[in-house]
């Protein structure tokens, strides 16, 4: 695992991965098969992680926290950046934060959660959490107005936030006034589009942010990698067949479940086994399951 500072330059180079969490039939984290996940991924070009909600964090233990971390930390390459996630409430994440300063992450992201919080105590939070881990956080705008734009300038000028990513599902991504004020207070070359593939070409060309997330990058990384090439050099022809290339499975993501979808994607792409998703969620049906086969033969990921 590459450690040391945070580099923000990174937000450009490499889309962020945002990977499953394999587990054993005892629901230990499967260190082998998660293995196998980043090797695919850094073959496709990948080389940079950001482990979070396609990894269940929500509902980690501090025990499994400290496996993951000790994990990813040993299995990441020597060129792969990896932002564990921690959170969401703030006595666990405070709990999680003596587990992080044990290991060389470069930064964190804060999980969000929308239940007891104002944007004026989510602002005390990041602020006492930052302090207590000595290093800025990355902050994880995905509900709209979580975070008032005076709160995050506020952040922003003390220091405490390493980047954003934005990833509030619009309609239509090109309408979105949050944000264009996020944007306002806060410099572009730090945000980063969240929703991987189907609104990154309106995030970076019309709003000028810098990469993007990804959970469909783990079936198809060499793909996911072109298309932010594609946008970068301007070639939005090519960007577009390739977000729709990845419409098929990510359709699916939207109208079944975006977390439990992509866990079984990952499987019967045959890029590893994923085995049993992390409790409050599930596994999906076989029928499910025939639909996941069906877009990854549509995109050529299986035969
Ligand atoms: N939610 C997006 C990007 C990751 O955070 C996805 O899973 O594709």
């Amino acid at each position: 695992m590459k450690t040391g500072p945070f580099n923000p330059n990174l937000l450009s180079e490499s889309v962020f991965a945002v990977p499953p969490l394999a587990r054993d039939a005892d629901y230990q984290i499967d260190a082998d098969e998660n293995e196998k996940i980043i090797r695919f991924l850094e073959a496709g070009g990948v080389r940079s992680l950001l482990y979070g909600g396609n990894a269940v964090l929500y509902h980690t233990s501090l025990a499994d926290f400290d496996d993951l971390l000790g994990m990813i930390s040993d299995s990441a390459g020597p060129d792969t950046t990896v932002v564990p996630s921690f959170g969401p409430s703030f006595g666990i994440a405070s709990d999680q934060i003596n587990i992080l300063q044990e290991f060389d992450f470069g930064t964190a992201m804060l999980l969000p959660s929308r239940d007891i919080v104002d944007s004026a105590g989510i602002a005390t939070g990041i602020r006492m959490l930052s302090e207590q881990y000595g290093k800025p956080l990355v902050v994880y705008l995905k509900h709209d107005r979580w975070l008032s734009p005076e709160d995050l300038k506020s952040l922003e000028d003390d220091g405490v936030i390493s980047w954003i990513k934005y990833a509030v599902v619009r309609e239509n991504p090109a309408e979105d006034d949050y944000l264009r004020e996020v944007l306002d207070v806060f410099p572009s070359e730090r945000v980063v589009s969240g929703i991987g593939e189907q609104p990154a070409i309106v995030h970076l060309r019309d709003f000028g942010i810098t990469g993007f997330t990804s959970g469909c990058v783990c079936v198809a990384p060499r793909k996911s990698m072109d298309m932010l090439g594609s946008i970068q050099g301007g070639d939005m022809e090519m960007a577009e067949s390739i977000r729709q290339y990845f419409q098929p499975l990510e359709n699916l993501r939207d109208g079944i479940h975006p977390i439990r979808v992509l866990h079984e994607a990952v499987a019967l792409a045959g890029v590893a086994s994923t085995g049993p998703i992390q409790p409050m969620l599930s596994n999906i049906c076989d029928e499910t399951k025939s639909k996941i086969q069906t877009a990854l033969r549509t995109m050529k990921v299986i035969d």
